[in-house]
């Protein structure tokens, strides 16, 4: 690891050496905060994505996490789904399934997936609606500050033009303050049609991971995360600031490398 915790502006970088280690180091940060939240409230309310950040959590399913977890006070959700029927290739719910969800003993009512027999539309209407509903039975935190639920954890990956969840650059879903969920027909990376929670909703969690890994990310991760001034294009990841919660990158040294100071990282 070549430097576990170093911190910019509120917001701590986890950069690793190898993906085995930053995959350990994920599972070790998932697993502890499960831990004292099911202590402090009974359950843990983690939201997922889909892309490259799924293998990287496949850990989970693994010893000692499979064994030590508290699975029973698990309640997962999607940050953002494609609109595509489960059993597809594109279906961030089958990714995470086939890669480590179908191996952990999670109760299945709490793993939240979001309906693929409607539209795009109605499948976001339907799963902002049980949201509201675990937020009123209080099983999902509610945001003190906004309108909003307050998840206990949102792990995001990015590509590489910056987009989170499906929040792509220039993109109008950037500005939705009132829905919790949404949906956009037009996506610029395929399937075109996706379901996403919004901004509001991300930024009230009480914690968020991003997850990214590669050479091909690193400019990316650098917009991202350095201050490079007013000339700065849209990037989603940029405007993931949590309110009153934490946010950690984390990162392999091939993401890491453009960070302003990055000759820091290497040894
Ligand atoms: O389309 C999506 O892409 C992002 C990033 O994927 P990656 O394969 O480049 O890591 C992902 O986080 C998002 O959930 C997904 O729908």
């Amino acid at each position: 690891m070549a430097l576990p915790g170093a911190r910019r502006d509120g917001v701590e970088l986890r950069i690793h050496e190898t993906l085995e280690e930053l995959s350990t180091d994920l599972a070790d940060y998932i697993s502890d905060l499960s831990e004292m939240t099911i202590k402090e409230r009974g359950a843990f309310c983690i939201a997922i994505s889909g892309g490259s950040l799924v293998s990287l959590m496949g850990k989970l399913c693994q010893a000692p996490y499979l064994k030590t977890i508290d699975w029973g006070g698990w309640h997962v959700f999607w940050a953002d789904e494609r609109a595509v029927a489960k059993n597809h290739a594109d279906s961030n719910y089958k990714l995470a399934k086939d890669t480590f969800l179908s191996k952990i003993p999670f109760v299945p009512s709490y793993l939240h997936s979001i309906n693929d027999s409607l539209t795009a539309e109605k499948a976001a209407e339907e799963y902002e609606f049980v949201i509201r509903q675990l937020v009123r039975t209080r099983v999902i935190g509610a945001s003190e500050i906004s309108d909003c639920p307050k998840f206990d954890l949102i792990v995001l990956g990015m590509g590489c033009d910056g987009h989170v969840a499906s929040l792509f650059p220039n993109h109008s879903v950037l500005n939705e303050k009132s829905d919790w969920v949404t949906y956009i027909i037009d996506s610029p990376k395929p399937p075109p049609e996706r379901i996403t929670f919004t901004l509001p909703v991300i930024n009230s969690s009480s914690n968020v991971a991003v997850v990214v890994t590669g050479s091909n990310k690193a400019d990316m991760v650098h917009l991202a995360i350095d201050d490079v001034g007013p000339e700065c294009p849209s990037v989603p990841a940029k405007m993931i600031h949590p309110i009153d919660g934490k946010l950690l990158w984390f990162l392999d040294k091939s993401a890491a490398s453009k960070l302003d100071g990055a000759t820091q990282f290497s040894d």
